[in-house]
């Protein structure tokens, strides 16, 4: 598409007379992956809850894949955008294959008016292969480990092609296998997808994928800093975001962090 996927202009989110979001301004071009960081009531989940076209903020603009919120059909645009939200709501023993084919309509089941061709099914059979579930066919989704669920919602989430994936904390909950699987997945798709662009929201910086480009710290509702990681993921940054001092370390484009004078004897 031409211009950015997404662009946010002067943004306030304002419930019961709180601000959640303030004066927040962010664009997002094809091709660039996002961290969305910040503490516990910081305002993440609120602004992927709008770039995901489930809301409107109470001031400022925000454009989604070219389309104002506000003057568009909020339903026809959220099947445009892949959305991963480990809240997904589903209570069927659906096989996981079925599973992601319902991301072609973004719906909890299948849309059984509708036939799915053999390149549907094919591609739902690539996506899970490439998130590492392809000897797991038989499994259903009421039976599935969270790790397993985590991995088929963001192939469920790929399915329709979305130009813009929204990540919220898919690596909650994983085994440490796992997580390294769904990150390394997200790390493969971004590199095969060359104009998807993604934000991806965590608390855990060992959680971003190595893919990262870009990030916005978030604080209180407010922008600490953001921009490329290289400027934007420092000590100095993340000690400021989440009050607390914090060392930064980035090894084989991989980050972690710990508190100074934490470290153990070795
Ligand atoms: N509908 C609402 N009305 C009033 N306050 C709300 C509403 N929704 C969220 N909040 C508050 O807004 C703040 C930001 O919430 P949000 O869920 O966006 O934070 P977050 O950064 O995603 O937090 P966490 O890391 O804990 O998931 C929180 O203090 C929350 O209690």
């Amino acid at each position: 598409m031409i211009g950015p996927v997404v662009a946010v202009s002067g943004v306030d989110v304002v419930r019961g007379g709180r601000f959640l979001l303030r004066d927040i301004s962010l664009e997002v071009s094809a091709g660039e992956h996002w961290a969305l960081l910040g503490p516990n009531g910081a305002g993440k989940s609120t602004l992927l809850h709008i770039l995901g076209a489930f809301g409107h903020p109470t001031h400022g603009t925000v454009d989604v894949l070219g389309a104002r919120l506000g003057r568009v059909d909020m339903r026809e645009l959220r099947t445009h955008i892949g959305h991963v939200d480990p809240r997904h709501r589903l209570d069927l023993p659906l096989p996981v294959h079925d599973v992601v084919l319902t991301g072609l309509t973004n719906t909890p089941e299948l849309d059984h008016r509708r036939t799915y061709t053999r390149a549907e099914h094919e591609r739902a059979d690539d996506l899970l292969a490439i998130l590492g579930m392809a000897d797991r066919r038989e499994l259903r989704w009421t039976t599935m480990s969270q790790g397993e669920r985590g991995r088929t919602l963001v192939a469920r989430a790929l399915m329709a092609q979305p130009s813009l994936l929204l990540l919220d904390e898919p690596a909650t909950g994983l085994d440490l296998a796992a997580r390294e699987q769904l990150l390394a997945g997200i790390d493969q798709l971004r590199s095969q997808v060359a104009d998807l662009a993604s934000i991806l929201v965590t608390h855990h910086l060992e959680d971003l994928p190595t893919s990262t480009s870009h990030a916005l710290l978030l604080r209180d509702g407010r922008s600490v800093v953001q921009g490329p990681v290289a400027d934007s993921l420092t000590s100095t940054t993340i000690t400021e975001c989440f009050a607390h001092p914090v060392e930064l370390r980035r090894t084989d484009g991989r980050w972690s962090a710990t508190s100074p004078g934490q470290r153990g004897p070795n």
